[in-house]
């Protein structure tokens, strides 16, 4: 079907292209012919000089047409083409009113032919000369603004004027606040780029934004900025610190202060006064005596801000504003990613939208303590991708072990099997995408694809289906890692080493982040992380590698490291509404009616295991040393999950090295000595 439409589309702007330059030609006479030169007349006569932009506009909406692929957001520019259309009809009028509305002029091919002519003279009937010509003229402008963008970059840059004027001029020093621009350095803000027309279009198939909530903002009034710098410079300068705050960044949870150190004059060897400048230490070794003088709860501060010439304090704000997803998606920075995988983190210090393209990170390690929002963090992720991508592009694996959070997106049509709870289940899940890999990895290999793009385009020329980008989200790390350390690591690993060029990401969640469960290994290979609120500054380097994740506020309040931006980002996470998630989730199931309930990919895999055999035989010699035969022994010494341990006790016991279960949590008998011979070799 796809296909079809392809071809339909490229036949018509062949034929469209075709059409416009024959007809250029005949108008100027570089061609004629017995059908073709009535062809130029009749056109001439009706439309004047209009013919000629009529006759490359029309090889134009063939360049347009060819040149459109929804697949790659590329649409067509429908929009434009009607604006450029009004601009010429317009002109025709315009024309028949300049050559004094005479139909003579018009049948001879003159002004804007017999349509400008019949135009004008229904424009001058209500309107006389000269209001008739200045509507034309306004009316031309308009189209012209439509078909150049023109009038969305003025309004862009009076809004950007708007935001720029200062707040509140306030007395000595001038506080203000700081560069905006600065404020997300992965992504640069350029002045006056307009951002591509085809990004603010949805697609039609995709759930409108009208489903989910507006934001409503609040946050630290200008009085109260102002009370805080003061109370800033007033306690440093108390310790011997004197600085000036000389500007400040309000975001949804904490507003950043920009204080500038200042100098202290010290006694220099031969006695004179010197002037030196406060080092940047000693401002962040006073964060608890600031703490306590503005009552904040936790400070976090910044030094220097990178790219500045200042440090950042970063205060709470006394109420929060709740970050909206919506908001953000229709902002410039996420519309700018143009990747299916783009997805909405929340909002920085100064309000900006925090965004990143999943697709080159290209996965995603996150932990905080509990109640610190991870899996509200995660619940956001999936909301924003399902968005922006319909199942047929983009398949969501979702593993859960809390059972809570991420368990409502049951039944999204997007989700491979269901919402994996049980530990046993979720190792299958990690053997499954480990295979999936290299099952895409042979399928890239036979048709000479790099990756899955490339693969995708060869696939869609070729009439075979295109292969859907996988999202494997985990939202408790700590279970798996437990359960079954090795297997989990070791497929956690491989995946994010090789799995980016097949589609497949993995966004990964943990609220113990400690060595053995975020390990060395896991670490190296997770490059872009977001750390929530933590107990101790020893946990935030295990996340982040350096301090700040225990400063933080929890309830959605992050450090995100971009591997592209190099420092952590601070961040209010974005927070859905139960009603948002369920009126997206619910548009797909209209949407998708007829889809069949499938089974997981992976059931298969669920009483598998990679090393059945080698595993028996490595417990039958444990029970023959250790003379112990428990579930927890096994567990711990083969790094196993407790069903594989059950399972293999009840092999051991059908074998006969172990006897039944003794209830009660006992050890089960030994039957075998720890000299016997391996009764499983006697029965050979
Ligand atoms: N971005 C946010 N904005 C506002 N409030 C938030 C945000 N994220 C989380 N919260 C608040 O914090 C609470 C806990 O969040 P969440 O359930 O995501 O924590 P968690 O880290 O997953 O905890 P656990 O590990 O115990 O499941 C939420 O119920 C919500 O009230």
């Amino acid at each position: 079907m796809v296909r079809l439409e392809r071809y339909g589309r490229d036949i018509t702007g062949v034929l469209l292209i075709a059409l416009g330059l024959l007809t250029l030609m005949v108008l100027v006479g570089w061609t004629s012919g017995s059908f073709i030169s009535p062809y130029g007349d009749w056109l001439r006569r009706w439309l004047g000089i209009a013919s000629f932009p009529l006759a490359i506009l029309t090889a134009l909406i063939g360049v347009s047409l060819l040149r459109s692929n929804p697949a790659e957001n590329r649409r067509f520019p429908l929009g434009r083409i009607l604006a450029l259309e009004g601009l010429i009809f317009t002109g025709m009028a315009f024309l028949a009113l300049l050559g004094g509305v005479s139909v003579e002029r018009a049948e001879a091919g003159l002004d804007g032919g017999v349509i400008g002519w019949g135009l004008a003279y229904l424009i001058t009937q209500f309107l006389p000369l000269p209001w008739s010509s200045l509507v034309l003229v306004l009316l031309g402008i308009w189209f012209l603004s439509s078909a150049t963008g023109f009038h969305r970059w003025v309004g862009r840059r009076i809004q950007a004027w708007i935001e720029s004027l200062p707040v509140e001029q306030l007395p000595e020093p001038p506080l203000r606040p700081t560069d905006r621009s600065q404020s997300n350095p992965d992504i640069p803000r350029e002045e006056g780029v307009p951002v591509p027309v085809v990004a603010y279009r949805r697609e039609e198939n995709l759930p409108p934004l009208s489903l989910l909530a507006n934001e409503e903002s609040n946050g630290l009034d200008e009085e109260r900025i102002l009370a805080i710098a003061r109370q800033i410079e007033k306690t440093l300068a108390e310790f011997g610190v004197p600085s000036r705050v000389v500007g400040y960044r309000k975001g949804p949870t904490v507003t950043q202060f920009a204080v500038e150190p200042g100098y202290v004059e010290k006694p220099a060897a031969d006695g004179k006064m010197i002037r030196q400048k406060v080092r940047v230490a000693q401002i962040s070794a006073l964060s608890r005596d600031l703490a306590l003088a503005l009552a904040a709860e936790r400070l976090r501060i910044e030094a220097p801000v990178p790219g500045h010439s200042y440090v950042g304090v970063e205060v709470p704000n006394s109420s929060t504003t709740l970050v909206r997803l919506r908001p953000i998606l229709e902002s410039p920075e996420f519309l700018k990613l143009q990747s299916p995988l783009a997805i909405a983190l929340g909002r920085d210090v100064s309000g900006q939208p925090v965004v990143a393209d999943l697709a080159r990170m290209p996965h995603l390690l996150v932990a905080g303590t509990t109640g610190s929002g991870k899996s509200v963090c995660l619940a956001s992720i999936i909301t924003c991708l399902v968005m922006n991508n319909s199942p047929a592009t983009l398949r969501l694996v979702v593993l859960d072990p809390k059972m809570v959070e991420l368990a409502r997106f049951s039944g999204l049509p997007h989700l491979l099997g269901k919402v994996e709870t049980e530990i046993e289940r979720m190792l299958a899940v990690l053997r499954w995408t480990l295979v999936e890999m290299e099952q895409r990895y042979r399928l890239f290999e036979a048709s000479a694809a790099r990756d899955l793009t490339a693969y995708n385009r060869k696939a869609e020329r070729r009439g075979m289906m295109p292969l859907p980008r996988i999202v494997v989200l985990i939202d408790e790390l700590a279970d798996l890692m437990m359960s079954a350390p090795d297997q989990t690591e070791h497929s956690l690993v491989r995946l994010a080493q090789m799995a980016r060029a097949t589609g497949i990401h993995l966004v990964i969640a943990t609220q113990r982040p400690s060595t053995d469960v975020v390990t060395g290994l896991i670490k190296a290979n997770f490059p872009a992380r977001v750390a929530f609120s933590v107990a101790s500054s020893i946990d935030s380097r295990v996340i982040l590698d350096v301090n700040g994740a225990e400063s933080l506020l929890g309830r959605g309040d992050m450090l995100f490291l971009n591997p592209e931006a190099g420092t952590p980002l601070r961040a209010q996470g974005v927070l859905l509404q139960d009603q948002e998630i369920e009126r997206v989730i619910a548009f797909w199931q209209e949407r998708l009616t007829d889809q069949v309930e499938q089974t997981a990919p992976w059931e298969d895999l669920v009483n598998q295991d990679d090393d059945g055999d080698d595993l028996i035989e490595k417990a039958i010699e444990l029970v023959r040393r250790t003379q112990r035969a428990s579930a927890s022994l096994l567990q711990r010494r083969l790094r196993i999950g407790f069903p594989r341990a059950a399972r293999l006790l009840d092999e051991l016991e059908e074998r006969g090295i172990v006897g039944p279960a003794q209830g009660g949590g006992k050890d089960r008998e030994v039957l075998i000595d720890p000299l016997d011979d391996d009764p499983a070799e006697d029965d050979d």
